[in-house]
């Protein structure tokens, strides 16, 4: 029998330092977030990162926190039971880092006679950080604990032409009638990885190569993704140019990040007359605290605090029917065939 494994990020377990500090140990420990020799990793990871950031970011989780838990964790539930209402199929939901595991969910598919998989990676662009550490992680487990389960992969679809649509309807019934600029905030990547993952190794991070229509290294460059994503959205809102700027959020480290960066524009804009924004996420198929704490609260003072007057963020897609659909088509175009 066929199986569903939705997979997204994953929180802590609660909003506790220790619980933050377990979480950030098993992601920035991943190697395919933090790219270095594992020697090295660790030693960043142990002295430079978690005897502070912990507390830190506990703070900013206890300020996004829902009665239910992690909006990120609690949000792919309530879609994961969506499609569950819909789907004759076996479908389980699985969190990259933390709980619950991947190793749960394909557990539970295979306690309901699952033998062939589709996971989902819940996110719309490729990146090492992402799809791939999601698909390698999915890999791995099957080959230790699963070896009679087949595993395929829904690769990232940030250029499916419906889910561009219901991404472009979701942002117009959210998008103020007045504004002088809309913000598509993605989260950041160290520029390192974009040349890492480029198999041409011809990418400069200028703007010609990473917008050049099929170059064979646009399936993996996350920049490119971006930008397609921001220009197609454009395009369905007959936004002029002006109107439009993407900006990448949420840096961690010394290292170069992709540019321009979100906290640095906001806090410009005003002074060359941008006075009214809304601001986008569309790396995030569902609002976490990225979004509702970094991009609704801090960026927002940011923007207000240096002369800004109006700051709308339009939240992810997270339960929206459109979206949910659409996972649902995909789900019963694998199970169908
Ligand atoms: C859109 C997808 C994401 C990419 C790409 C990504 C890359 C990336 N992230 C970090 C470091 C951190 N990210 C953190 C939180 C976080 N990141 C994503 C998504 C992507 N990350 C999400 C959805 C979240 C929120 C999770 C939640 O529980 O709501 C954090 C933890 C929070 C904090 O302390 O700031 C860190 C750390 C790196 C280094 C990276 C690429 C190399
Ligand atoms: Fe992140
Ligand atoms: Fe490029």
């Amino acid at each position: 029998m066929k199986g569903i494994l939705l997979v997204n990020l994953g929180s802590p377990k609660s909003t506790s330092v220790e619980d933050v500090r377990i979480y950030l140990r098993e992601f920035l420990m991943d190697k395919r977030v933090i790219d270095v020799p594992w020697i090295i990793r660790k030693l960043i990871v142990e002295l430079a990162i978690l005897p502070k950031r912990p507390k830190e970011s506990a703070k900013a989780y206890q300020s996004i926190w829902w009665d239910e838990g992690s909006p990120l964790v609690v949000i792919s539930e309530r879609i994961t039971q969506k499609i569950k209402k819909s789907i004759n199929n076996p479908v389980a939901l699985a969190m990259r880092y933390q709980q619950p595991s991947i190793e749960k969910g394909l557990k539970e598919l295979e306690e309901q006679g699952v033998t062939e998989t589709l996971v989902i990676p819940l996110y719309p662009q490729y990146a090492m950080s992402t799809t791939e550490t999601v698909v390698e992680k999915a890999k791995e487990i099957q080959k230790k604990r699963f070896p009679k389960m087949h595993l395929s992969f829904l690769p990232p679809f940030y250029k499916d032409e419906e889910y561009l649509d219901l991404l472009t309807k979701n942002i117009k019934t959210k998008l103020p009638k007045n504004f002088d600029l809309l913000i598509f905030s993605y989260h950041g990547l160290p520029e390192r990885h974009i040349f890492k993952t480029d198999i041409t190794k011809t990418c400069r991070l200028d703007n010609s190569c990473c917008f050049e229509k099929e170059l064979p290294s646009h399936s993996y460059c996350y920049r490119h993704q971006c930008y397609y994503v921001t220009e197609q959205i454009k395009k369905r809102l007959g936004l002029e140019d002006s109107k439009v700027m993407q900006t990448f959020q949420s840096r961690l480290g010394k290292d170069p990040w992709l540019k321009p960066y979100t906290d640095y524009t906001l806090k410009n804009l005003s002074s060359k007359g941008i006075k009214k924004i809304a601001i986008v996420a569309p790396a995030f198929v569902s609002d976490c605290l990225e979004t509702l704490e970094e991009l609704a609260v801090e960026n927002k003072e940011y923007f207000i605090e240096n002369g800004g007057i109006e700051y709308n963020y339009l939240e992810c897609l997270n339960e929206d029917d459109n979206w949910i659909q659409w996972l649902i088509n995909k789900i019963n175009n694998y199970t169908n065939n």
